[in-house]
């Protein structure tokens, strides 16, 4: 049984409890289908993650099946879940961790009209405010990538490292989310999905209207720095950052 000190024990107990609750989100808001999806955390001040098992009905889920793996993405031996093959996109996740040490959570899921977008290589256009305020812009398509190994994260880093959305339309494959903590990164998962149903149906209906990038900006600032408590994580984030 590897131990990593008292701390680092009770930041991954509490990891694996959030990891396994905020999959019944992904349910909850329509994201996916049978077990199409996972989502991750880091554990804070150690270099380790939590992230689902493959393949498993996301009724299982509990904190004792999650999976702890190091920022390589290797399954830690003796601890809870270990005798669990990981998520078929852990390489993916680690490779984000390695590279994004700002991000505490990543989500994937094949929420429906994002799927549609991406199936499309076509990047989401900025045309609502909802858009401006949570990603400052349009959402872009990242490359296309094999399923398995860290491909679809080197898409990931590329595609998002330097840009203000926190959400990639992996071409032909689906939406890939980061966030300050694994929370948060489902919260983008749930926005991207309803802004890509809304931009979608508004393009069925007659031409979409760009918003200016001047108010694109202004929005972006005020929801990063004004919108919700100055204690979320999004906020506390953005300030430590310098942002
Ligand atoms: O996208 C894919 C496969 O196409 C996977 O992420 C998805 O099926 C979820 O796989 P896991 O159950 O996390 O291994």
């Amino acid at each position: 049984m590897s131990s990593y000190g008292p701390q680092a024990e009770v930041a991954i107990a509490r990891v694996r409890t959030e990891v396994a609750k905020l999959h019944g989100e992904l349910t909850r808001y329509g994201l996916v289908v049978w077990t199409g999806g996972n989502v991750s955390g880091r554990v804070p001040g150690a270099e380790l993650f939590v992230i689902k098992p493959s393949g498993v009905s996301y009724d299982d889920l509990a904190p004792e099946n999650m999976i702890l793996c190091d920022l390589d993405g290797n399954v830690i031996p003796g601890t809870p879940g270990a005798d669990r093959a990981p998520s078929s996109d852990t390489a993916a996740h680690a490779y984000v961790y390695r590279n994004m040490p700002e991000v505490g959570g990543v989500v994937h899921t094949h929420s429906t009209y994002a799927v549609a977008w991406a199936a499309r290589n076509e990047e989401i256009p900025c045309v609502i405010t909802a858009m401006a305020d949570e990603f400052g812009g349009p959402i872009p398509v990242g490359p296309f990538a094999i399923i398995g190994d860290d491909s679809i994260g080197r898409g990931i880093v590329e595609t998002l490292s330097g840009h203000r959305s926190r959400a990639v339309l992996m071409a032909n494959h689906g939406p890939f989310t980061i966030g300050a903590s694994a929370k948060d990164a489902v919260k983008a998962a749930v926005m991207v999905e309803d802004v890509a149903r809304a931009v979608h149906l508004a393009r069925e209906a007659g031409p979409l209207v760009p918003i200016p990038q001047d108010a694109i900006d202004r929005l972006y600032d005020r929801y990063q720095n004004v919108y919700g408590q100055s204690t979320d994580p999004r906020r506390v984030a953005t300030h430590s950052a310098g942002g």
